[in-house]
């Protein structure tokens, strides 16, 4: 069986120290590379406060310098939303059917698995790593959806990832990381300095040069386009 292909798909606007502490404690679990994966800008909701190209150097700024961080723009060719279900298709069409692939998730994102597009069907596309979050409390009753379908598929081994191509679902234990992408958004929009503890000097230092973040819905509407 191939090796273990490990995407971890977010919005990353921006990325912040919790999405890389938990890339980080999947690598070093899984012994295999991670890839962040940032979605496109989604045409029906609100946009992103960055662009996509912003998003996307932000995290190649974020893993610069980090062994086994890479970033996977496969969703940013696509110019329309990135449905899991699409991504993980077009994927298999090129690795085939039997490489394990894992999606990393948190616990919020896990929970609301249920309002995804053939979110059902994504359990034969691939494994599911589950990191916790504050506030999403994975002990609590499940969406009862999500339970009859995760039946059978929850482990606390890593290396059963590798006995299958997809269908399991791996719950991480870790300190809880409270970083939140809307945590800084809003700070910065505020002119509260705390948030340049939360993210890599080198993504704060671009979210600074490029005006990122300060206007009223995330976008600094009057700053000139600044080059990426
Ligand atoms: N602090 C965190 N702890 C655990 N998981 C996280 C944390 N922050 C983000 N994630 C997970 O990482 C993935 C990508 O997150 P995303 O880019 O949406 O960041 P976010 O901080 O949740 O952003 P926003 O506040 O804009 O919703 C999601 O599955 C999300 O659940
Ligand atoms: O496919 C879907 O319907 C779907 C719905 C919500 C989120 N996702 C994916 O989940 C990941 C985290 O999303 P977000 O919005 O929390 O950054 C990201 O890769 C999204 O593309 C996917």
């Amino acid at each position: 069986m191939d090796d273990l292909l490990v995407l971890y798909g977010g919005t990353f606007d921006p990325i912040h120290n919790g999405h890389l502490a938990i890339a980080q404690l999947v690598r070093s679990t899984m012994q295999a590379s991670v890839h962040l994966m940032p979605s496109a800008d989604p045409p029906h909701r609100s946009r992103p406060g960055a662009t996509a190209a912003q998003r996307a150097r932000m995290l190649d700024l974020a893993v610069a310098g980090e062994p086994g961080l890479h970033v996977d723009r496969r969703e940013l060719a696509r110019d329309s939303r990135s449905y899991t279900f699409e991504t993980l298709t077009g994927l298999r069409e090129g690795e085939g059917e039997r490489r394990p692939v894992a999606l990393v998730i948190g616990a919020d994102s896990f929970l609301g698995l249920p309002t995804w597009h053939r979110w059902q069907a994504l359990f034969g596309l691939c494994h599911f790593i589950v990191a916790e979050r504050p506030g999403h409390d994975l002990e609590a009753p499940w969406p009862p959806a999500l339970v009859s379908v995760v039946e059978g598929r929850l482990t606390r081994d890593p290396g059963m990832l590798r006995l299958a191509a997809a269908g399991r679902i791996l719950r991480l234990r870790h300190p809880l990381r409270p970083e939140s992408a809307t945590a800084i958004r809003e700070a910065i929009a505020h002119g509260d300095d705390i948030w340049r503890g939360w993210v890599p000097p080198a993504v704060a230092a671009y979210i600074e040069r490029h005006g990122l973040y300060r206007g009223e819905d995330g976008v600094d509407r009057d700053a000139p386009p600044a080059p990426l």
